[in-house]
């Protein structure tokens, strides 16, 4: 075995290469160890296969020919039987949520509170008010099981979240001064990337304090881990606005129900809840480009669809056609950096409107439905709320085992502890050449909207088994 520092990087034979996470042995060696307080916990201590061997790892491609290297692999999360690197009395925990809202960001602080307490007895836990800048500028709130029994049957967070604010030496200097040595921080990749430098500055300043990730982006597009909390949630009540977008359509003649999702960068919802609801005629995503006027365009396929049906219904991911509109228009930024976007959906729409209203004269009736944040303020449904569940306790467990500067999440449905740099090095996107997309295709039989150039050179990518088997093709939509 050959071990980078840098990279905690691992090589074993035939291609094995395990992506290791920091430990506070890293940088505080002869650390005091004490027996798992879980190993004389009556609910664990009978299942004898709960606690998982040191050596487990998780492989991040599973799709392998009889020649092809073993490949990355993640540390497997889960509670080591052995030893923890806390005392539960020493424990001193923080929790904090940052970013946008998202389906199951309370039951993921309710189920670190109570693992914490009811796993291995740690009373002292802290809620940071606001997102990052509540570290430094807002009071902090006291978590015990009791006050956050109920949280998981609300939308939102209870501890307030909030974008922009991160100051790195303000949010350490309020750790260190507050005796904080377990931090849980749930976001999305900006969050991650907040995470990552807090802990690079804890680790400068040789403290002892564990810094745990937990992916949250209700967009899905968060890379190697097989899907995000809520997302599941949020892609089962657009359907609501699906469903009524095609009761509103089916009611009147050349009726087309509009609907804009989220989706500012990646179309997984927009490509889901098309896929689950089987009444979409259109899906319009960000990784798709497509055009208005002329052969295969938009408005040749809605005028088709409309003779055909009499109705339609064409679902938006609101980071769609930007480049459709954005010429004329200055982008600006969010207080956390990330680009504002126009409101494609509702310049679409009226668009579509103006098109069939002008000289080409095809009457149409068109609904817009908007239901962006609706998707997002709800609790978590029972599947996004087992998910929540499973991330917190796998966060608590490696915090305890001393791991630190780690996202957790299911990877090919094993949860892993996984490098910030991983999470943090590329974006997920929807892969328009892979077979998901193309079901989505086949499901609304709307045009692709490419060139004849361009689908000739995704055919001889196809062709090539390499590109099978690499890049993150199969990881992308997998679920
Ligand atoms: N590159 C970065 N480095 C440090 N902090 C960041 C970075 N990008 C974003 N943040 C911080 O992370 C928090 C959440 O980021 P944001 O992009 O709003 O949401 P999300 O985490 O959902 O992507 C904000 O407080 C923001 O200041
Ligand atoms: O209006 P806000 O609160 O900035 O949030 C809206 C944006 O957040 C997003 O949901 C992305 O957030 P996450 O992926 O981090 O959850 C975008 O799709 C959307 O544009
Ligand atoms: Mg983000």
């Amino acid at each position: 075995m050959e071990n980078s520092i840098l990279q905690k990087l691992v090589k074993g034979d035939a291609g094995y290469v395990l992506e290791d996470v920091p430990h506070l042995t890293d940088y505080i060696p002869d650390l005091p160890t004490y027996p798992n307080p879980l190993r004389f916990n009556p609910a664990y201590s009978v299942v004898k296969q709960y606690f998982v061997n040191v050596d487990d790892t998780v492989a991040q491609k599973i799709v392998v020919h009889k020649d092809s290297p073993r490949g990355t692999h993640f540390r497997r999360a889960g509670p080591r039987q052995s030893v923890v690197y806390f005392e539960s009395s020493e424990v001193h925990a923080c929790i904090v949520t940052c970013g946008g809202l998202c389906p199951g960001l309370n039951t993921v602080i309710r189920e670190i509170v109570c693992g914490l307490y009811n796993m291995y007895g740690v009373s002292k836990i802290l809620g940071i008010d606001g997102g990052y800048r509540g570290f430094y500028s807002k009071n902090t709130i006291s978590l015990t099981p009791k006050s956050v029994n109920d949280i998981h049957k609300r939308g939102g967070t209870i501890l307030g979240t909030s974008r922009g604010g991160h100051d790195t030496s303000k949010i350490v200097d309020s750790i260190q001064d507050r005796g904080i040595n377990q931090v849980y921080i749930i976001g999305g990749d900006g969050t991650q990337k907040g995470a990552a430098v807090i802990y690079e500055e804890i680790r400068r300043r040789g403290l002892k304090v564990a810094v745990a990730g937990i992916p949250k982006t209700i967009d899905n597009d968060i890379p190697v881990i097989d899907r995000s909390f809520g997302f599941d949630t949020a892609v089962e009540e657009a359907q609501r606005a699906i469903n009524a977008a095609h009761v509103e359509a089916g009611s009147i003649e050349n009726g087309i129900g509009f609907v804009k999702l989220m989706g500012r960068y990646s179309g997984f919802i927009a490509m889901h809840s098309t896929l689950a609801s089987r009444d979409v005629d259109c899906c319009l995503i960000p990784e798709s480009p497509f055009f208005l006027e002329g052969k295969g365009g938009l408005y040749e396929f809605i005028e088709k669809r409309l003779k055909e049906n009499g109705h339609m219904v064409i679902v938006m991911a609101e980071g769609a056609g930007q480049d459709l509109l954005s010429e004329s228009l200055q982008s600006q930024e969010d207080a956390s950096g990330n680009k504002l976007l126009k409101d494609c959906g509702l310049w679409l729409s009226q668009k579509i409107k103006e098109h069939f209203s002008g000289p080409h004269k095809f009457c149409i009736n068109l609904k817009y439905i908007d239901p962006t944040y609706m998707i997002r303020a709800i609790p978590g449904n029972a599947s996004d709320n087992v998910y929540c569940t499973l991330l917190a306790q796998s966060a608590v467990h490696g915090a305890m085992a001393g791991y630190t500067g780690f996202t957790v999440g299911p990877v090919n449905g094993r949860h892993a502890y996984i490098p910030f740099n991983r999470i943090n090095e590329s974006q997920r996107q929807v892969v328009i050449t892979d077979r998901m997309w193309a079901r989505l295709l086949s499901s609304t039989n709307q045009p692709s909207f490419l060139s004849s150039k361009e689908v000739t050179e995704f055919e001889n990518q196809e062709q090539s088994p390499v590109q099978l088997l690499d890049g993150e093709i199969f990881v992308d939509n997998k679920f």
